[in-house]
């Protein structure tokens, strides 16, 4: 087994050679790690540098904690369901050009979908199902490779079943709340207690469950429309600021949480995502592990690297023959498949540190983005 490299006191980087990290975000963590009220603080094998600090990390802190280190996506994260659809009875194509209104307000009773997720005071109503740009996506997969047998019986998953993944946040809510604190204390720490510091995370708590109740809708929505049910296996947010049990803050940026069971780690809409189960204490890690692959690239650069070697709508389909739904230019190029690392490498740095172990190998067959208004 490896062991992760110990930069200082308190910083521990989870990346063997294999795994490239940008200088940038090594800065980025270092200065991170260093802030007053700092315990300890992990960098992932998929770090990569963030706007305000580092994705790809978990801060432990004492005595107070720092909203910016988060940003605004509070909430975001992963869910996985299980769907009544099949691989062999899969119609990608035709879906491809049936499936619509992600990008648009759900007509349902939204008050009482937020309502009964403990999310109504998050605001936002109107954005409720809604994907959101960028990153956020909602992806068919199949399973390509079964490691653990068991483990997936465990948890409900058939072979030649579809899965759904969605990756979304809290939308407004978040994006408001990191606002409203910047505005007042720019990248300054709330300190613990504080009358401030009670407010912000009593919104974050429904910035959490609105991001939560928001991929669920996703998920109903998309397979509303292809018949399906679902069942949801997990769901876990890979922004966020928690207190332990010793009353310190853990905050994650881009970190999904590895203390509460199984996770999924995408690659890439052009990759394969990997299902992997948490071994060990995890407390040396900080209770996380990486959230994806990691970005390789900066948004601006992709359209300008990939333009001439692949024109905009040979992006809609990938080498693993999966469809891709994003009729919008801009972003094809932006969360291109090359804009992402190997995520194989962050996968394998992760097993190396006795960190997971792999239950199941994911391929896509769908991934939605956005339709054109
Ligand atoms: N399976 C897919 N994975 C994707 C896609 N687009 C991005 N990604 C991966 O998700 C994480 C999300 O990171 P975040 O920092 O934006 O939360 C990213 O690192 C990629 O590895 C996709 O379309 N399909
Ligand atoms: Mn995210």
């Amino acid at each position: 087994m490896y062991r992760p490299r110990q930069l200082n006191d308190r910083l521990t980087l989870y990346a063997d050679s294999q795994c490239w990290i940008e200088g940038e975000a090594l800065r980025q963590l270092e200065r991170a790690a260093g802030l007053p009220g700092m315990v300890r603080a992990v960098g992932l094998p998929d770090l990569h540098p963030g706007k305000g600090g580092p994705v790809g990390a978990a801060f432990l802190s004492d005595g107070l904690f720092y909203p910016y280190l988060v940003g605004a996506d509070v909430g975001c994260g992963m869910a996985l369901f299980s769907t009544d659809l099949t691989m062999a009875k899969a119609k990608p194509e035709r879906w491809s050009k049936r499936l619509h209104g992600l990008e648009e307000s759900w007509d349902g009773d939204r008050e009482a979908w937020l309502g009964e997720r403990q999310a109504l005071g998050a605001g936002f109503a109107s954005s409720i199902g809604t994907i959101g740009l960028g990153n956020h996506f909602a992806e068919l997969l199949t399973m390509q490779k079964v490691h653990d047998a068991e483990a997936c019986r465990m948890l409900d998953i058939e072979a030649g079943g579809l899965l759904l993944l969605v990756h979304s946040g809290s939308r407004g809510a978040g994006e408001t709340l990191l606002r409203d604190h910047a505005d007042r204390f720019r990248d300054s720490p709330l300190v613990a207690g504080s009358c401030e510091a009670e407010q912000y995370l009593a919104r974050h708590a429904l910035a959490n469950a609105y991001a939560a109740a928001n991929r669920e809708l996703i998920a109903y929505r998309l397979l509303e429309q292809l018949g399906s049910g679902y069942h949801r296996i997990l769901d876990l947010a890979h922004n966020g600021i928690e207190r332990t049990a010793n009353g310190h803050f853990l905050h994650r940026k881009g970190a999904a949480p590895s203390d509460h069971g199984v996770v999924v780690i995408p690659g890439s809409r052009g990759s394969c995502s990997f299902l992997v189960m948490p071994v060990g204490g995890q407390a040396d890690n900080l209770w996380s592990v990486a959230h994806g692959a990691g970005r390789k690239w900066s948004r601006s650069e992709c359209e300008g690297r990939l333009r001439t070697k692949f024109p905009a709508a040979s992006l809609q389909r990938t080498k693993l023959g999966s469809h891709v739904i994003c009729e919008d230019r801009q972003l094809l190029y932006e969360e291109a498949p090359p804009a992402y690392k190997e995520i194989r490498t962050v996968i394998d740095a992760l097993v190396s540190f006795g960190l997971v172990r792999v239950i199941a190998v994911l391929s896509p067959v769908l991934t939605y983005k956005v339709r054109r208004h």
